[in-house]
């Protein structure tokens, strides 16, 4: 789409056109892991074509191939019908590929248009003039809604990700990778999101949707295409698969997930629910597992926690929505004990905890899963090792030796139980993103915490660990635990949680109980539409 023209696109299709990426038998390993298994797939003009995959499947890495991040071992890609070798990035760039992941690389403090000019032009040559009119042509083109004078740093996470799909598509891109591009949004910016990519099918472009959501996959995607352990296993048109049908696929299994773990997933549209022991709830009065009181947390002179109180009992999963970046994060770093707050009182059992270090907290019984996971564990050491980081007592004999036979046993346990594909000597930084975060979880789960603090507990994971983890935390929580979830996902939210808080601009501006909330209300309150 440069200089306003979008070369390739409105141009129709015709049948013996080749498609515009090609990817024939790549194969890729890492060492005797073979990521990438004699792969083939194409994605033609005016074409949305779903890429399916359990964690560790290979998606990331036929991604990467296709973005010229990875050099296959064998194989061949072709744009055009043109056999290519992409060497980097930039020369993928070139050649018409754009991606967009969930980690953002925006400039806060600059505006959209600065920020298109940032990425698209050299430096020392950015024309802002042109790169203006070279986003307005692209929204008007593509129907994105984005102010092109609006500092990133004042826009919401949906529009970042425009600013995202802009800075991909006005290098005349004709295949746009899109990695899990829901997994952060709210309902109304998944919506917009498709109607974009609609739009942008109708201008004939081709994309690659990369998604762990099934019923998304099945709304947008004309074609899928499912990956097993580094192969393709499965190529259909979207018509002849249902969701139930993809997640058998991805799974290997002859037995299809239960309604509860479909459900769950978004990949019925029937609520989960009632499978689920939602009963156990323990009621009456009984001392909070976690309060909290007048919690306030300064940044850069913004209260970005404002007087938060909240309780969460034993037996109860108290549920946190709200769009991303109105305090939720800040949330869990001052009860981790890793931001320290500007007033309030956090009392775990009734012990004050608001001073104390993470250790002395992980001591008291708190457990905790964060939002950015590669922050929460060392990528140089091994799975064996980061399983026991947070535990570092149990697993040490005298003379401050590790006990590395027990290290090994908790390791392999751990794997199997959590399906992690992965080895205990495995370095963590190798692991496919859904792996790790696998790893994080049964790190924190087999503490058996007294309070969990569970941060987006399930973005990123497929089908079957989706429902897994449901499972084990509705478990933790019959088993006494107090659980603070907090999570982007509704269906997620509507599904585990006893009683929700809604954070809006670093306050609770409203509380439901299970009964009551639903997507409406919730979206609502999110919004600052509804009064608590
Ligand atoms: N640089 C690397 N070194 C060693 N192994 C790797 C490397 N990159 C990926 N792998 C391995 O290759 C396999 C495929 O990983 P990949 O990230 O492609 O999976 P994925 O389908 O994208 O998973 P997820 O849904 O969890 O993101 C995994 O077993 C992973 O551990």
């Amino acid at each position: 789409m440069t200089d306003g023209t979008s070369p390739g696109l409105d141009t129709p299709a015709s049948a013996g056109d080749p498609p515009y990426l090609q990817l024939q038998g790549v194969t890729k390993q890492y060492g005797s892991l073979v990521a990438n298994d004699d792969v083939s797939l194409s994605v033609g003009r005016g074409e949305v074509v779903g890429l399916l995959g359990e964690n560790g499947a290979g998606k990331s890495t036929l991604m990467k191939v296709a973005y010229g991040l990875v050099r296959p071992d064998t194989g061949t890609l072709s744009l055009d019908g043109r056999p290519r070798t992409l060497g980097s990035p930039r020369e993928a760039r070139a050649a018409g590929i754009g991606i967009v992941t969930q980690e953002f690389s925006l400039v806060e403090t600059m505006t959209v248009t600065e920020n298109v000019a940032l990425a698209t032009m050299p430096l020392g040559r950015v024309d802002l003039a042109a790169a203006r009119a070279r986003v307005l042509s692209t929204l008007d083109e593509t129907g994105v809604d984005l102010d092109p004078d609006a500092p990133v740093e004042a826009l919401s996470i949906g529009e970042r990700q425009r600013v995202e799909i802009v800075k991909a598509l006005v290098h005349e891109c004709r295949i746009l990778i899109l990695d899990e591009p829901t997994a952060v949004l709210v309902p109304q910016d998944v919506e917009a999101l498709f109607s974009t990519v609609t739009r942008l099918r109708s201008a004939g472009l081709g994309v690659l949707f990369v998604s762990h959501k099934l019923r998304e996959v099945e709304r947008i995607c004309d074609r899928v295409v499912v990956l097993r352990r580094g192969r393709v296993v499965a190529e259909r048109p979207i018509g002849d698969v249902d969701a139930r049908t993809l997640a058998a696929l991805m799974m290997g299994d002859a037995e299809p997930p239960s309604t509860a773990a479909a459900g769950a997933l978004g990949a019925t549209d029937e609520p989960a629910p009632e499978e689920q022991p939602h009963a156990a709830r323990q009621d009456g009065p009984a001392r909070p597992r976690l309060a909290v009181a007048d919690l306030t947390l300064v940044r850069s002179g913004r209260r970005v926690l404002d007087d938060v109180a909240l309780e969460v009992g034993p037996g109860e999963i108290l549920g946190v929505a709200g769009v991303s970046g109105n305090g939720q994060t800040e949330l869990l770093e001052a009860l981790a004990g890793t931001a320290t707050p500007s007033g309030g009182r956090i009392e775990l059992d009734g012990h004050d905890i608001t001073g104390a270090d993470v250790p002395a907290r992980l001591e008291r019984g708190l457990g905790r899963l964060t939002e950015d996971r590669r922050a929460s564990v060392v990528g140089t050491m091994t799975v064996e090792d980061n399983l026991v980081l947070e535990d570092l007592a149990r697993f040490t004999r005298r003379a401050g030796l590790l006990d590395r036979g027990a290290v090994r046993a908790h390791a392999e346990e751990l794997i199997a139980r959590y399906a992690i594909r992965a080895r205990p000597t495995d370095r963590v930084a190798t692991l496919s993103g859904g792996n790790m975060q696998k790893v994080l979880l049964a790190r924190a789960l087999a503490r058996r915490p007294r309070v969990l603090l569970a941060a987006q507990p399930t973005r990123g994971l497929d089908v079957g660990a989706y429902a897994y983890v449901h499972e084990q935390l509705l478990a933790l929580r019959n088993e006494g635990t107090g659980v603070l979830l907090i999570s982007e996902d509704l269906d997620e939210l509507l599904a585990l949680a006893d009683r929700l808080v809604v954070l809006l601009r670093g306050r609770v501006v409203g509380a439901l109980d299970r009964a009551d909330a639903t997507p409406q209300r919730l979206g609502l309150l999110m919004t600052g539409g509804e009064a608590a």
